[in-house]
């Protein structure tokens, strides 16, 4: 490829050698329009493109950059990790660390480590039939757990942008060993564990589901899943990819008292435990998690499953978070004037709107004041329209959003006064686009 000079041209370069330009599909713009940008660096709360542009970033690479780019206790820590060696396929003391280190912030007691979130509620699954003997998982619609077959039915994140029920290529079985259920709806759970209770193997959930925006779960509600689970013998699965050490220090866990006298099975992590570096996990108790192999019949491996530079990234990630009260409170602080920023633009521009929150993370939705967003069904009837022209309105300002309404804004501790400056200068120009924007 020659030096491309343009997003343009970049795109053009990348469709001609990947599918759609892009190696996962909410990059492409698709229900925003424009042109991706094409990145070429990062630093604190910034990414700049190959036009030499530079944006506030609000994706924060889905998640992971919890400390913003390049913080320099993370880059120390993978740099002295490279000087060592790159790959090792073999166990390393920092796996041990970073798996010490979730241990003392949650309720677990073992720790399997993989490459992604996909691999990590792929292994869930497996785990969860094989402790219990069953075939069947429930899932809720609007629910994103990666894209392994099984779980891609009436998924959020990519496919909700897209409007797809499910993907090709699904089997009729895998997809008949899902029932997909309406998230908050207890009477819609206790029909399901009433026809097929003895064959569910478990019930995944995101701890607070943040792939059709966020949606707070009802009072109780999580609450309500354990119990549930624990009375047919089923396990609860508690994916934390997303809101792992983000939501909240702990994450979606402890954000509506769950700590008090209960736990799930299984939990599963991604995105801030590996810093920017491609590391999750699966686990949970010593009893559940020791039925992986070599311990148990449950199989699972991974080439790179613990890679030592991406588990110093994880590590430093984490030890900076959980030493350092600044970094949760500057999320916070800057969350909240995020939020109020928000709602001030679009109020002024009477455009209608609903700001879902949990913890340090949030999602707004247009046209939803009145109900504000419970399930996907009220996420899906938005006025989605209204969101191509208020994110090319940001970024025509340079502030990078999330290239779809359904995903959440992602902040980091170095999102700083200059930063949200900038993000408060170009709201209010966002908002009329929203306010003039038509079906
Ligand atoms: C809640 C949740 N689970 C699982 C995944 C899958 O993680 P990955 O993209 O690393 O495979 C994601 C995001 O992609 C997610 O948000
Ligand atoms: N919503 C997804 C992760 O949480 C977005 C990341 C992706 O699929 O590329």
């Amino acid at each position: 490829m020659t030096e491309s000079t343009t997003n343009l041209a970049a795109f053009d370069a990348a469709r001609r050698v990947m599918p759609g330009g892009v190696n996962s599909p909410v990059r492409a713009f698709g229900s925003v329009g424009g042109t991706p940008r094409s990145l070429v660096s990062a630093s604190g709360p910034y990414l700049r493109d190959v036009e030499g542009r530079e944006y506030v970033d609000l994706v924060c690479s889905w998640g992971p950059m919890l400390l913003g780019h390049q913080h320099p206790a993370v880059l120390d820590a993978v740099h002295a990790a490279v000087d060592r060696g790159l790959s090792f396929g073999a166990s390393t003391p920092d796996e041990t660390r970073l798996a010490e280190l979730i241990r003392s912030i949650v309720p677990v007691e073992r720790v399997r480590f993989v490459s992604t979130g996909t691999e990590a509620t792929m292994t869930a699954l497996r785990l969860a039939r094989g402790a219990t003997g069953r075939n069947l998982i429930v899932k809720f619609a609007g629910c994103y757990h990666g894209h392994s077959d099984g779980l891609l039915a009436s998924a959020g994140s990519g496919l909700a942008t897209q409007a797809l029920p499910g993907s090709a290529g699904v089997t009729e079985a895998q997809a008949a060993e899902t029932l997909v259920v309406p998230y908050n709806d207890e009477a819609a759970l206790r029909e399901v564990f009433a026809v097929h209770g003895e064959n569910i193997a478990a019930v995944i959930t995101e701890a607070v589901p943040a792939n059709m925006g966020v949606v707070v779960p009802n009072d109780g509600f999580n609450q309500f899943l354990r119990t549930l689970t624990a009375k047919h013998g089923a396990l609860l699965i508690w994916d934390e990819v997303l809101t792992g050490f983000r939501a909240t220090a702990t994450g979606g866990w402890g954000l509506s008292g769950e700590p008090e006298g209960w736990a799930p099975d299984l939990w599963t992590f991604g995105k801030v435990v590996g810093g920017g570096m491609p590391v999750a996990a699966v686990a949970g108790s010593a009893e559940v998690m020791d039925l992986l192999a070599p311990l148990g019949p449950v199989y699972q491996a991974g080439t790179l499953s613990g890679n030592p530079v991406a588990m110093a990234a994880g590590l430093a990630t984490l030890g900076e978070a959980t030493s350092n009260p600044e970094v949760y409170a500057t999320l916070s602080q800057r969350s909240e004037q995020l939020q109020q920023l928000l709602s001030e633009a679009l109020t002024g521009a009477g455009v209608d709107h609903s700001i879902q929150t949990a913890g340090t993370l949030f999602s707004f939705a247009f046209g939803t004041s009145a109900t504000g967003v419970h399930d996907y069904a009220q996420a899906q009837s938005q006025e989605a329209f209204r969101y191509g022209p208020f994110f090319q309105t940001m970024l025509d300002h340079g502030v990078y959003l999330p290239p779809s309404v359904f995903e959440a804004w992602f902040v980091s501790s170095a999102h700083d006064d200059a930063a949200m400056e900038r993000i408060a200068a170009a709201l209010p120009h966002a908002a009329r686009a929203a306010a003039a924007a038509t079906a």
